[in-house]
Formats: structure tokens, sequence, C-alpha cells
């Protein structure tokens, strides 16, 4: 097996970080691109696999599959671009991409016009798009509380229908501020919808994106575990570069919920400083605008022993694992849990109870980058052992090599 070995520090926590670009905003600038026949210019695209996915595909014009890999935005985007445009091509991916549902999606593609046909299970990729004439449908309703990413997929895509598309989401919306991130990104490349958030509709009007200039900001999703390992480290002061004090991106909400785990974040002018501070007793977060910060927190809050309420973790089921079952099953190598106390709700997570100077904790990564990046910063306590450390390619290429700063890593077998 591959795996490696993390030891806490010997001395204080001291780094400076050049996190990767955001995998999300290079996603959506990367189809907002192709549709103005690849005329912008992009800077800080990610180095994410998800995001050279996408370029590679994106390019190969000729190709008659788009394997997007475990990359969701991919999947849901190319998708949506290539049945909206009116071409032939076989959407598939890893296993695990094929048990994650795009049925949403694929419904309100050929409501407007669009030939999509599933190859395996109705519902799920593998599928192929096959054309597209329109129908005239400018009006449609689609979940809101399933993935924001169908959303996203068909706003970006809205402005080449004949009259545009009103949306109007039902249930309770989730990764809100991913939508509003896809609207914001439409508006600087020349469309601008309008969202009515109470209302739950957002109008995209006919029309073109035109060629632009786009910079990438850092990703704060990877800034999170960096939140982290500052919570857990006895001393720590820590520089993340490249993150706006202003932010497009939902997970920056880590700067209030780790503001209550003990991390004081300062903004520099080139990014964010990190130091400690004092924590709370117990805290309580909704996760419901902020899904990939779960695991994150839930790790953080088990080690640093601070109960922890948490709601809006639905969506983490249909995710690259069961984040619920992933994280249940590795906090409780460490005596932690988290505990489901009302039905697909609400949990709780459990401190850890194991003591600090023991073996090293094996942990599984389930084919889940969040996985070994929200369990690296325990490190800062004890020796970890993270198993198939090469997931985190999918977001954040450079963790380990970032993280060789903060602990003590060598590769076992
Ligand atoms: O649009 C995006 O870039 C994303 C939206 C979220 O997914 P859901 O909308 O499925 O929650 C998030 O979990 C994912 O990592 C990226
Ligand atoms: C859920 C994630 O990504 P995606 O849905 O794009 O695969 C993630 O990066 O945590």
């Amino acid at each position: 097996m591959n795996a490696l070995l993390l030891t806490p520090p010997t001395k204080p926590v001291r780094a400076t970080v050049a996190l990767a670009s955001s995998k999300s905003e290079s996603n959506r600038a990367l189809i907002l691109d192709a549709l103005t026949g690849f005329r912008c210019q992009l800077d800080n695209l990610s180095t994410a696999r998800d995001t050279q996915t996408m370029i590679r595909l994106l390019r190969d014009t000729n190709a008659e599959t788009a394997d997007v890999l475990d990359a969701g935005t991919t999947m849901r985007f190319l998708t949506a671009y290539f049945a909206l445009t009116g071409q032939t091509k076989i959407m598939t991916g890893t296993p695990r991409m094929c048990e994650r549902p795009i049925g949403l999606l694929v419904e309100a593609l050929r409501t407007l016009g669009a030939e999509v046909t599933y190859l395996g299970q109705d519902g799920y990729p593998p599928l192929q798009t096959a054309g597209f004439q329109s129908t005239g449908v400018s009006e449609l309703s689609i979940r809101g509380d399933v993935s924001s990413q169908y959303i996203s997929a068909l706003a970006m895509l809205a402005p080449y229908l004949p009259t545009g598309l009103t949306l109007h989401l039902t249930g309770t919306l989730g990764s809100v501020p991913y939508m509003t991130m896809t609207l914001q990104q439409m508006a600087v490349f020349g469309v601008t919808p309008i969202a009515d958030w109470t209302a739950q509709t957002i109008t995209i009007p006919a029309g073109t994106y035109q060629p632009t200039t786009y910079a990438i900001e850092s990703d704060w999703s990877g800034a999170s575990y960096w939140f982290s390992t500052v919570a857990l480290a006895d001393d720590a002061d820590i520089e993340l570069l490249g993150l706006k004090e202003q932010s497009l991106q939902g997970d920056s909400a880590i700067v209030d919920i780790m503001d209550q785990l003990g991390v004081q974040a300062t903004y520099t002018g080139r990014g964010f400083r990190l130091t400690k501070k004092n924590a709370a007793t117990q805290i309580e977060v909704d996760f419901t605008n902020c899904p990939d910060l779960a695991q994150t927190v839930a790790v953080c809050c088990a080690m640093k022993g601070i109960p922890a309420t948490f709601t809006g973790i639905e969506s983490l089921k249909i995710k690259e694992t069961d984040r619920v079952v992933a994280i249940q099953n590795e906090l409780r190598k460490f005596g932690a849990d988290l505990v489901e106390v009302v039905p697909n709700e609400r949990y709780e997570v459990h401190a850890a109870t194991a003591s600090v100077n023991s073996e090293p904790v094996q942990i599984n990564t389930y084919d889940d980058h969040r996985m070994a990046m929200a369990f690296a910063p325990i490190a800062m306590l004890r020796p970890v052992v993270i198993e198939e450390p090469g997931v985190v390619a999918k977001s954040y290429p450079s963790f380990w090599e970032d993280f060789s700063q903060v602990s003590v890593i060598e590769p076992v077998s």
C-alpha cells in the first residue's frame, strides 16, 4: 500500500503557503471561455486534476468520449455544454462518478431540447449527448436541494438559448454560494443574470459572453486544512497566499468557523495570516452552504475536544464517497465520532479519547481528497499514516509538498 507517515512538529509551526487556485472558479471560467470561442485570457488556472481534465476535454473536440474521472463539476458542466451546443459526446467517469446522480440535470436538458441517452442506469452516467433542437421552453423548475452544480451548469449555458431561461428552484436550497459564484462570473464575462433568492428564481437573459481577462483566486476549501493545522498546533503562525478579503467562494466561511476553534485570520494584502487565539467550548455549524468544509471541521473539533453540532451535511453522502460514513469510520479510530442524532438532519461530533502519544493511526482515504487533507492536521498532535495520499491531486496537487513545511513526512508501505 502507498501511504505517508506524518509526524508532529518538534518546533513552532511557521509556514508561508502558496495555495492551489480554486477548481470551482477555474472550471466555470473554462466553460465561459469555451463559449467565447476560447478568446479569453484566464490567469492562475488551477493545477487541480479536475481543472486539468476540464481543459483537456474542452480541447479534445474530436474525441468520442469525455472521461471526467472523479470530477463532479466537470461532469455536470460539460454535460450541459455538449448537450446544449448540440455536440455528440459520451460522458463517463470513475465507478464512483457513475454512482453520483445526474438525472435532474438530464431531465432539464431534455426539456430544453437536448437529446441525451443513458448508457447504463437511468439517472446516472455514463450517458450520451447527441444534438439539440430548441423546444422554445424558457422557464423550468428544478430541485435546488440535491446539487447546485446542475443549476450552475444550466445557468452558464442559458444565454445561448433563443430567449434565455428562468429557473425556478424548489426545495431547501443548498450550496447557494456556488450558484452566486456562477452568476457573478457570468456577469464578468458579459451576461448578467438576476437572482431572487427569496422567490428562489434565477433569470438569465439571452446573450453572448465577451472575451475578457479573468484571474482565479486561491482555493478557500484548500485553505481550510491550514486553519485546522493552526487550531491543532501548540504554537503556529502561517500565511496563506492568494486569498482575497472579499471572495466569491462560500468556503471563506472557514474564517468565522475557525474563529470559534481558536484561529485568528488577518488579511495581509496578499492573503491571510493565521495565528492562535482562545477557542469556544462548543460550537454549532450549518454546512448547507459550505459542504466541503464539514470534514475539516469535524476532525478539528474531535481532536481539540470541542463538542459540536452539525446540520446541513446530507449532500455529503453523494460526493466522492459517502463522507458521513467515511468521517465516522476514521474518527472512531481516535475514540471520537460523528453521531446522527436526528436522522438526516442533525449530527454531533464527539471528542477523541485516544491518548496522544501512541502508535500512528492509519487513515483510510476512500478515493476522497478531502479525507486525506482533513485528517492530515492531526499530525500536529500525534503521528498519523495517510493511505493513498495521491488522492489530493483532485483539488490540491501540491498539498504534501506544502504540508512538509509543518510536519515530517515519510513514505511507508
Ligand atoms: O459548483 C461547484 O464548484 C461545487 C459545488 C458543490 O457541490 P454541490 O452543489 O453538489 O453541493 C461542492 O461540494 C463542490 O466541491 C464544488
Ligand atoms: C465534492 C467535490 O467536488 P465535485 O463534486 O466537483 O467532484 C469536492 O471537491 O469536495
